[in-house]
């Protein structure tokens, strides 16, 4: 049976050190981190999502700011919050929750954002930075950099001689993940909806990745025995066994079949989910640190 990597511990222990240095920052500089949330329209997930990170961000000291803006939000008034948030000084961090409504042009309020207070990692600045190796300067993906430490965790630092298959190329998640992977000397191969034969590139995986946005794909045929496996699905379900109309998040991992081949895998909820919000309220104290000139926490 797998070892399930117990991802609410792991985010814990993030948040233990970014409580830390935010306090450092607050008696050496007299300035709190500052993390700008903006959320557009009222989809209740992405609510849910945006109350859980403002309520994360006051506990770690920060001075936390979220603008709620209405459904018919135009463009240019976004890109015009987006602008003086860049332009004030108190705010380090600045996040647009995702997906915006289908009238806005996402890629262009993400690239208006000034890649120093980035700290979702999605400017092509900070995806570059990723790109050429450059972790000193750059930030990176909050869920792409909360897996890459759960994989650290169970298997080490160092992922020479290993293979990674990372399913999903999103900017978001599968390309920096990918990234990631390879920075740690990881033989990586990126699948996808268009790959052949799926089955079978993930049973050579000692790392598999699973971001695909389907429930419960994986199964166990696909897996090689003692595989590390990340699951990055977060899925909502009918469950009937609960009552009428209840449902129930699973990934896109089958987990109660895979935990019997691999030999570590993240559960749904509990795994990456909560190494979001942490790597988030990490990314900030990061952009804080060195907007005011003070040593860099290391996560
Ligand atoms: N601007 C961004 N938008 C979105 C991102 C992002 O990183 N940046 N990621 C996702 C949603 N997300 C954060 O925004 C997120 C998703 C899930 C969780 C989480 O803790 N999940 C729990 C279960 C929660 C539940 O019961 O529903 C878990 O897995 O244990 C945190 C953050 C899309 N948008």
């Amino acid at each position: 049976m797998a070892t399930v990597i117990d991802g609410k511990l792991a985010a814990e222990k993030v948040i233990a050190t970014v409580t830390q240095a935010s306090a450092a920052l607050e008696s050496q500089k007299g300035v709190r981190p500052g993390l700008a949330v903006v959320i557009v329209g009222d989809d209740a997930a992405s609510h849910t999502y945006v109350a859980a990170k403002s309520r994360m961000a006051k506990q770690c000291g920060f001075n936390s700011i979220q603008h709620s803006l209405p459904g018919d939000t135009t463009q240019e008034a976004l890109e015009a919050l987006v602008s003086d948030l860049n332009a004030d000084p108190a705010i380090h961090g600045i996040l647009v929750q995702l997906p915006l409504p289908k009238h806005l042009d996402s890629e262009r309020v993400t690239q208006l954002v000034t890649s120093e207070k980035d700290v979702d990692g999605l400017h092509v600045v900070n995806a570059g930075k990723i790109a050429t190796g450059d972790f000193e300067t750059g930030l990176v993906s909050c869920t792409p950099a909360g897996s890459m430490l759960l994989v650290k965790q169970a298997l080490g630092d160092d992922l020479s001689g290993l293979n990674a298959v990372v399913i999903g190329r999103s900017n978001l998640f599968g390309k920096p993940m990918a990234l990631l992977l390879l920075a740690a000397n990881a033989t990586v191969t990126m699948a996808h909806s268009r790959s052949k034969d799926l089955a079978s590139i993930c049973k050579n995986a000692d790392i598999l990745v699973a971001a695909v946005g389907r429930s419960e794909m994986v199964k166990a045929d696909w897996v090689k025995p003692g595989a590390t496996i990340i699951d990055v699905g977060i899925n909502r379900i009918p469950a009937p066994e609960k009552g009428e109309g209840k449902t129930r998040l699973v990934g896109d991992v089958a987990f109660a079949e895979c935990e019997k081949v691999a030999g570590s895998i993240t559960p749904v909820p509990g795994g990456v989910g909560p190494m979001t919000i942490a790597m988030l309220m990490a990314n900030t104290v990061v952009a804080a640190s060195r907007a005011l000139g003070v040593a860099v926490p290391k996560f």
